[in-house]
């Protein structure tokens, strides 16, 4: 069997990214666990603690179950809650049986929780973990021991869980960072390709049917020109405060370059969707930027066909987005319906004619 961590690929979105690190983690813990425990199979065995070795073999077990169902099934076994129960039970066991050559397993056991488990549940079997040991500390050892076997444990898990707890945060701030434009806190594109494919399987397997629009605005050079980079700055940032203000908390804003923006909207139809769009680009002509910037912004709107992919899609809405600026901007047009594919392609048609 091959014990060689799973192969790093490149991960498509930061989200996947992190679930690699992740993988990655739990696999190398069940791993070297695995290579540390297996002799201790057999020492128990010759020292004739016959259950404390049937628990070894059965956390080996556990860790070979896990590493093979990551390699092969691309899976977390039992989600990894195993692994808890069985160190903190083995290392309990052992301390009560084997005294202090038991205890010292109780240490990388307590750390180890913090990187399989979600921070509460490691937190709460820890506490667990720390009950225990203490009690059987007081009735193995004398009373000084115990007091540092529960204190020099209880620090332990502090520290594990502090650094645990800043891993996860950093975590959560570099996807953050990765999914979002830094200047609006809109979505950027990491993660555009992830979201409307997910928007198709809702269409292919559900039928609900989602559209998106495209909106960019109409001659935003000549802010940048007239009032300079941070004034177009501030455009965009207002524009986007805007645009979320319209939208509902389950659309998603994207800013997919300088100056286009793009909303997806899940279980609405190309009507609705045309609806909206109209009402974005009211909402940014209606009032001056920055008190006396006026502008205007063309938008299209495409509704998710039956077996397309996200970038026939995208496409879609984006030749409408050229057509509504070719067309004098300041205006909303729907992208042209995808003909049903006669052989290999199908061509589009304009709105009008499939309606
Ligand atoms: N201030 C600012 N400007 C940006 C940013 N990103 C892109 N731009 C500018 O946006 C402008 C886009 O220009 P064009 O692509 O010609 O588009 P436009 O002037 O809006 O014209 P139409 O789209 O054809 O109506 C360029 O001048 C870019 O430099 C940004 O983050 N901040």
């Amino acid at each position: 069997m091959n014990l060689s961590a799973p192969p790093d690929t490149l991960a498509s979105n930061p989200t996947l990214a992190v679930l690699g690190f992740k993988r990655q983690l739990v696999y190398h813990l069940h791993f070297w666990a695995f290579i540390a425990v297996a002799p201790l199979v057999m020492v128990q065995w010759q020292q004739s603690h016959y259950l404390l070795s049937a628990m070894l073999i059965l956390f080996c077990a556990n860790a070979l179950l896990v590493i093979g169902f990551l390699r092969l099934r691309d899976t977390y076994f039992l989600k990894g809650r195993l692994f808890p129960l069985l160190a903190v039970v083995c290392a309990a066991y052992s301390t009560h049986i084997n005294g202090h050559a038991g205890l010292y397993w109780a240490y990388p056991a307590a750390a180890a929780l913090f990187f399989l488990l979600p921070l509460r549940e490691a937190i709460g079997t820890n506490i667990v973990f720390v009950v225990i040991m203490a009690v059987v500390s007081f009735l193995r050892f004398p009373e000084a021991d115990f007091w540092r076997i529960t204190f020099s444990l209880g620090l332990t898990c502090l520290f594990a869980m502090i650094f645990a707890w800043l891993v996860g945060k950093l975590q959560q701030e570099l996807t953050r960072l990765a999914t979002t434009d830094p200047l609006t806190g809109c979505l950027n594109r990491s993660q555009l390709a992830d979201i409307l494919n997910s928007q198709i399987q809702m269409r292919e397997r559900y039928e609900r049917v989602s559209s998106l629009i495209l909106l960019d605005l109409d001659y935003f050079k000549t802010i940048n020109d007239q009032w300079g980079h941070l004034a177009g700055d501030k455009v965009l940032t207002e524009l986007a405060l805007r645009l979320r203000k319209r939208l509902r908390e389950s659309d998603q804003l994207f800013r997919i370059g300088g100056e286009e923006f793009m909303v997806v909207l899940p279980e609405t139809r190309q009507k609705d969707a045309d609806a909206l769009a109209h009402q974005l680009l009211s909402s940014v002509s209606a009032r001056p930027f920055l008190d006396d910037i006026k502008l205007t912004a063309s938008a299209s709107v495409a509704e998710v066909s039956k077996g397309e992919t996200w970038s026939v899609w995208l496409n879609r809405a984006d030749q409408a987005l050229y057509e509504a600026k070719a067309q004098g901007r300041n205006q909303v047009v729907n992208a042209a319906r995808p003909l049903p594919a006669i052989g290999q392609g199908g061509r589009a048609m304009p709105d009008s004619a499939a309606s």
